[in-house]
């Protein structure tokens, strides 16, 4: 697509977003109570977000005006951060994860596709250069110690020279005897077409019956393919099959990801010009204006000295470095005024602090008066939306967005390159802010040498970011700063990288998408809620899940900082329903390095409380600095087990419990680190410390039928297999009721081997062959799945969940207060 367009999207979208903030900035008016139309409206933002989040993500990909670009991504991160505040917000209000849309999808004539989270591709493409160098060293290190699993893979293993002379042996006999097979068969030949030869000989040939019989078989041999390819043009006319070229990738999509990597090649050069034009802007400003500036904001501030002395008769105080310097006394104020200002901020700063304490200190006491009465008529509060970091950043987008750039003309920047007007004003302010700290300064001493020359006053020297409150911070933090002392300080970053890979704490993560996990959507889950049925979630719903807690705030500093704070993830599922690959999808997606630290990992590794110490140390130090990371902890029940089999004690699998809400503690906004937890086996850990830990709980399904339907058609696809009309998929995906995508991805390997892969030609793949391979395995049994939904109810999220159903019941949240007084009650009898 072409710049005009990619302009167009961006300003339909904008206009979308600036209608969304409208009603948004009215929603906050009007506080409501009941749930359905609350959650219909949160909704309601949420999919109008993700739409514009979608075509926003595709503009920044390819737009190539630098200018607009930074723009974009400022409101980029301000929707990703907004869509992770509203699903907060859902999350909240329902008490489950898993959000079922279908009927607004309805309303607003959209597809469930539409509502997938796409993934930024700038994650990735802004630091290429570093993931690529990390790989390099990372499979450097790992070669060195021979832990290479790839070389691992292909390595040989040595023969003896009996079983290699045996090899040979077999492998030349075999040569001579299909050698010799084929001249047999020749001599065979020979002699059976000098028979024939010899009868035909002596009879006289009828042609006319010889081709009498050849058209019959050339006639029933075209008709035959003539009615094939009609039935088959039936089945394409009446949409029951694909047509022909349907998975054929078209010319205009081959010439579509051309122009989109030429576009990607010139936003790189458009990039590099902007960046070399700033440098060079701003030093001929320098030079040419540099001067005058400094002389026009010497002269004011000297009028302002002036001024000041003929109206008061006091020279003015001049205003602080953390005040904003004189900066502050052009804001269209009189000095005075500014003077006022800053000692009534001050008063009412106090006046704020003091009323904050008296009001802990009120709710206190009345939270310890308080019957249950007074709690009931709490929750009956109506709803109101909490308040938002990133409307802020939206709308301060939205702003510059309409000042700059909705009416501009841009007939004559074709090729969009930047803009040296707007690129000049950015830095002039820029300048002019370098420059009025360096005039500050002399001002400052001037207006002393003044006071000193016409009041003869001792002037007090100006405290300079030298204020008591200011000193007990530096002393807090030097403190703080003591506490978490650095065990590491004397080696570099490289070494303890290098360490952790070689004991295998810093794995190599699979190159997987998140797109690679194949499902289908759950068609009916709203509907199904309304006749109070829980659905069961789909894969896809899994996926959306790993996108907004994993992948988003890792992938984007400004979403990790600012949006509902995850830091740590549980997936908890039976085997093969795909929580490893999720694990590594989020890895690859946000360019994170990966630490295992699970239970069989760290055996044995780092012994002794001082060595868990460390571990934990160098951990948390690499994953800070080659930020994003993420701490997987595989089969995490095993940290928290209730009582550790005697088979595991050797193993210290508790090692980690009490290290990591300490972690967890360590970790700050600014940290974009994950921890993630896999588990097949929740139940045997101590549910109260495990849910401590893990902050978000995603209970992750066997497939569905419509998702194994997908994963069977997919699975085979890519490992080769056609699908044909003989391969009844609808069959395999009924009857695989409770196998899981690792078992269908274990047949499929296992039944496409290369040599049945060739006979595909000639005989088409049938249903009944993965069937087969099948019957030996395992499925998930319904009470296994059962046992993961009863843990789940255990667990807090879960309960909040089941006691709010349990008031919805009979009501509204009244009734609720009540049920819990009659228990209340109950339990004091
Ligand atoms: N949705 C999916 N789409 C495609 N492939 C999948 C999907 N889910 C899982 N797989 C594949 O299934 C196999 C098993 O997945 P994985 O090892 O991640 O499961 P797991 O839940 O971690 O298993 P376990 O608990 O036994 O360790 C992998 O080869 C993975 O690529």
């Amino acid at each position: 697509m072409s710049s005009a367009m990619y302009n167009k999207m961006w300003h339909q979208t904008q206009e979308a977003l600036n209608c969304l903030l409208d009603k948004e900035s009215q929603k906050t008016v009007e506080p409501h109570r009941n749930q359905v139309f609350i959650f219909q409206k949160l909704a309601t933002f949420y999919i109008k977000y993700v739409q514009i989040f979608r075509n926003l993500e595709n503009v920044y990909d390819q737009i190539i005006h630098p200018q607009k670009r930074i723009l974009i991504r400022k409101i980029l991160d301000g929707v990703m951060g907004r869509i992770l505040e509203l699903k907060n917000e859902m999350v909240e209000l329902e008490l489950t994860e898993f959000h079922y849309f279908d009927d607004i999808l309805q309303d607003l004539k959209l597809a469930p596709q539409q509502l997938d989270i796409p993934i930024p591709k700038y994650f990735l493409k802004e630091k290429l250069e570093v993931i690529k160098g990390r790989e390099k060293i990372l499979a450097q290190i790992l070669a060195d110690t021979g832990l290479d699993m790839r070389e691992m893979k292909s390595s040989v293993k040595a023969f003896s020279i009996e079983q290699a002379v045996k090899l040979i042996q077999i492998a030349e006999r075999a040569r001579q005897g299909r050698l010799r097979a084929l001249f047999m068969k020749q001599i065979f030949l020979q002699e059976y077409r000098a028979r024939q030869a010899r009868l035909l000989g002596e009879k006289v040939a009828d042609v006319a019956a010889a081709a009498l019989r050849i058209q019959k078989v050339w006639r029933g041999f075209h008709q035959n393919k003539k009615t094939k390819r009609d039935r088959e043009d039936e089945m394409v006319f009446l949409g029951m099959n694909p047509p022909p070229l349907f998975n054929e990738v078209s010319a205009t999509v081959i010439e579509a990801e051309k122009v989109t990597r030429l576009r990607d090649e010139l936003q790189i050069k458009h990039e590099e010009d902007y960046k070399t034009a700033m440098n060079t802007i701003k030093g001929n400003l320098q030079l040419m204006e540099g001067a005058d500036i400094k002389e026009n904001l010497r002269d004011q501030i000297r009028h302002w000295i002036i001024e000041c002395r003929n109206l008061t008769g006091t020279f003015p105080e001049y205003p602080k470095v953390e005040e904003g310097g004189s900066a502050i006394i052009f804001s269209n104020k009189t000095p005075q005024q500014v003077i006022e200002d800053i000692i009534a901020a001050q008063e009412e700063e106090e006046k704020k602090r003091k009323e904050k304490k008296k009001e802990k200190q009120k709710d206190q006491k009345v939270k310890e008066k308080k019957g249950p009465k007074e709690k009931i008529k709490e929750e009956d509060e109506p709803w109101k939306m909490s308040p938002s970091v990133f409307l802020q950043t939206m709308e301060e987008g939205s702003n510059i967005y309409k000042d700059m750039w909705k009416n501009k003309d841009e007939s004559l920047n074709f090729p969009q390159g930047y803009d040296p007007e707007i690129l000049k004003e950015e830095k002039r302010k820029e300048l002019e802010v370098e420059i009025r700290v360096q005039v500050d300064e002399l001002m400052r001493q001037e207006l002393k040498n003044i006071k000193l020359a016409v009041n003869k006053e001792k002037e007090l020297p100006v405290r300079i970011g030298k204020k008591k409150g200011g000193k007990n911070k530096t002393k807090g933090k030097k403190g703080r700063r003591g506490k978490d002392k650095d065990l590491t300080a004397d080696r570099t970053i490289e070494s303890l990288y290098k360490e952790l890979v070689e004991e295998g704490l810093l794995v190599q993560t699979l190159k997987v998408n998140l797109s690679d996990y194949i499902g289908e959507y759950s068609y009916l889950g709203a509907t199904l809620r309304r006749v109070s049925i829980e659905p069961m979630p789909s894969l896809l719903d899994v996926r959306q899940l790993i996108a907004l807690y994993g992948v988003l705030p890792l992938g984007s500093a400004e979403v990790h900082e600012n949006a509902p704070l995850v830091k740590s993830l549980l997936l908890a599922g039976p085997s093969g329903v795909g929580k490893k690959m999720l694990v590594h999808a989020i890895c690859s997606e946000t360019g994170a390095n990966l630490f295992n630290l699970s239970a069989e990992n760290i055996a044995g590794k780092y012994p002794g409380k001082n060595g868990l110490q460390m571990m934990i140390h160098v951990v948390l130090k690499v994953a800070r600095q080659l930020q994003p990371s993420v701490v997987w902890i595989g089969d995490t029940e095993k940290t928290f087990y209730k009582r550790v089999p005697n088979a595991e004690k050797m193993n210290e699998p508790k090692r980690l419990k009490k290290q990591l809400p300490k972690i967890l503690k360590l970790l700050k906004p600014n940290d974009r680190i994950l921890i993630v937890g896999t588990t097949r086996r929740p139940f045997d850990a101590e549910i109260q410390s495990f849910c401590r830990v893990y902050q978000k709980i995603i209970l992750v399904p066997r497939p569905d039928y419509a998702s194994r339907y997908v994963l069977w058609q997919q699975i085979i696809q890519r490992h080769g297999g056609a699908i044909t009309s003989a391969l009844n998929l609808s069959c395999l995906a009924k009857v695989t009721d409770g196998f899981t995508q690792g078992h269908i991805v274990q047949v499929v390997k296992a039944v496409l081997t290369d040599r049945r892969l060739r006979q595909q030609v000639y005989k088409p793949l049938m249903a009944t062959e993965f069937i087969t391979a099948l019957s030996s395995l395992d499925p998930v049994y319904q009470e296994e799945e059962d046992s993961f939904k009863s843990w789940y109810a255990k667990t807090p999220m879960g309960k909040r969940r089941a006691l709010a159903l349990m008031g919805g019941n009979t009501g509204n949240a009244k009734d609720k207060g009540q049920k819990k007084g009659k228990k209340e009650k109950k339990k004091k009898k």
